[in-house]
């Protein structure tokens, strides 16, 4: 099986206020090209479970595999290197920076990777906005556009280095109905005419059955891994 990203026996505690195995054994796989979708109560483990899965937190046992390669044991540097190349993130809150224009939202993690000259990642940047159908607020700063468009600046932002998985957590819980069908529509056409796998925790029950899968979490387990 060709999976981008892989679980292998993911165990996490929390320490304080007392010890609580929040992930138990959780073991799963996104394949390649697929759009998954998490759900589960509040507080069985999808956030936690999440962090995990992009890196960001290491405080785990277990193994995980991203495009094949162990990242579990990498040092901080090494980490952050493979998430910015290979990871595209999009909270519930967009995060963008709102004193800077839209395409400075958008090229900054293009620029800290340091791989392309700025003028090679400005056009990167207009490509995406392009792609997401707001090309013409490039030059807005962030603080002044829409919520809903916001989050899409957040997907161009969080597409800009063309990460191998695209991953969300509550994309959607910002937003009204019609911003949450263009962000469902916009993952869709990712996976569709990009091949871009994805994995989104979400509550939203409508967006979750529209996608390829949907993992259910209780108590820290994966009912259906
Ligand atoms: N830093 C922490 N220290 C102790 N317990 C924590 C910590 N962070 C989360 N928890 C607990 O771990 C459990 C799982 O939390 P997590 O945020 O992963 O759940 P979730 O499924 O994402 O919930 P929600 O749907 O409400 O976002 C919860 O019981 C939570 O209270």
């Amino acid at each position: 099986m060709n999976f981008v990203l892989e679980a292998k026996n993911i165990n996490k505690h929390f320490r304080k206020p007392k010890d609580f195995h929040v992930l138990k054994n959780v073991s799963f796989g996104v394949k390649v090209g697929e759009f998954a979708s998490i759900m589960g109560k509040s507080g069985s483990g999808k956030s936690t479970l999440l962090y995990i899965l992009s890196t960001m937190d290491t405080d785990y046992t277990g193994e995980l595999f991203l495009n094949n390669e162990l990242v579990t044991g990498k040092t901080h540097q090494q980490l952050s290197r493979i998430r910015n190349k290979n990871i595209g993130f999009v909270f519930q809150f967009h995060y963008l920076l709102s004193e800077f224009s839209v395409l400075e939202n958008v090229m900054l993690p293009a620029k800290k990777l340091g791989e392309k000259s700025n003028q090679e990642i400005e056009r990167d940047a207009h490509q995406k906005l392009e792609m997401l159908h707001i090309g013409h607020l490039a030059h807005q700063r962030a603080s002044r556009i829409s919520g809903g468009e916001k989050q899409r600046v957040a997907i161009a932002r969080a597409l800009i280095n063309d990460p191998t998985i695209l991953m969300g957590d509550e994309p959607t819980g910002n937003l009204d109905s019609h911003n949450s069908e263009n962000v469902f529509n916009i993952f869709k056409n990712l996976k569709e005419q990009q091949g871009l796998s994805l994995l989104v925790v979400t509550h939203d029950e409508d967006f979750a059955k529209r996608t390829d899968r949907i993992i259910q979490m209780e108590d820290g387990i994966i009912l259906n891994p």
